[in-house]
């Protein structure tokens, strides 16, 4: 299932994908995997599974060792350059000194776009995100997942075809995350083309968000077991409460402990 109707497009392409770092580890080994335009695909594993390492090659800060992997129909490296790729992390990596909307149109005016439509971007995500009323406070003055949000307005402000979230929920309370992610699937669903890659170490929040997930075994980091989440969109709260939901958490932790 994806978030489009139409045939998809493969936006990541991964055929025994691996990478050896020099001092001789196995972070990833023979990945294959491919993942389509509009999917919400994440990836649960272990603590040093390669998760992130995959990350660095789709984003080509990292090359493959053997294998092949191909992004939007291109070598990663070439596709980098397209810009179409956006990045949140466990840290909101927010520049302190900075306004929120300053935050948020860094990656426009990076890009030379002028500043009456980095503005016109800038507040519509914010408006997204439902900070368009604190687009003028310094970081210091949000909670926890107002900055995440601020950080995922800053990602989703060029438009990307691909999201990549390591972690993003990781270091809020429970209440704060179950809210970002019900927030998070509206912006996706707003997108049709945004294929997201998440990574999370939480089998519960990769069951709400997946359309698919990938689950890795611990290192060498291969794909052990992907997993289909067959359930419709929009997804609310009382999602987490249904047999099927439990279903699916029962199959993925039992796939982890293989
Ligand atoms: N630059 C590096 N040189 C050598 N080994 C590395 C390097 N980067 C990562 N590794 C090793 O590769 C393996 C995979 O690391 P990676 O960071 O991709 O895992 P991860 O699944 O993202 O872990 P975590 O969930 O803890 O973030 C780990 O054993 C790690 O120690």
């Amino acid at each position: 299932m994806t978030n489009v109707m139409t045939q998809a497009k493969e936006w990541v392409k991964m055929e025994r994908l691996s990478k050896v770092y020099p001092n001789g580890t196995v972070a990833v080994k023979e990945v294959d995997l491919s993942i389509h335009e509009g999917e919400f695909l994440c990836f649960v594993g272990p603590s040093g599974c390669g998760k992130s390492t995959i990350f660095k090659m789709i984003t080509g800060l990292s090359n493959p060792s053997s294998g092949t992997l191909q992004v939007m129909g291109k070598a990663a490296s070439e596709a980098r350059k397209q810009s179409d790729t956006a990045f949140v992390f466990q840290d909101h990596t927010l520049l302190p000194w900075n306004s929120v909307i300053d935050n948020v149109t860094l990656p426009l005016a990076l890009r030379g776009v002028s500043r009456k439509e980095r503005q016109q971007e800038a507040e519509r995500v914010l408006e997204m995100v439902g900070l368009k009323d604190y687009m003028r406070s310094m970081p210091r003055e949000l909670s926890g997942g107002m900055k995440m949000r601020a950080s995922i307005a800053r990602a989703l402000v060029a438009r990307p075809k691909l999201l990549l979230m390591d972690e993003p929920f990781g270091a809020l309370d429970e209440i704060t995350r179950q809210t970002l992610q019900i927030e998070l699937l509206e912006l996706w669903r707003q997108d049709p083309e945004m294929t997201v890659l998440f990574v999370t170490h939480n089998v519960f929040e990769a069951v709400f968000l997946s359309t698919r997930i990938a689950v890795m075994t611990p290192r060498p980091g291969k794909v052990a077991e992907l997993i289909d989440v067959p359930v419709p969109f929009p997804r609310d709260e009382s999602f987490r409460t249904t047999p099927e939901f439990g279903q699916i958490v029962r199959s993925v932790s039992q796939a982890l402990k293989h």
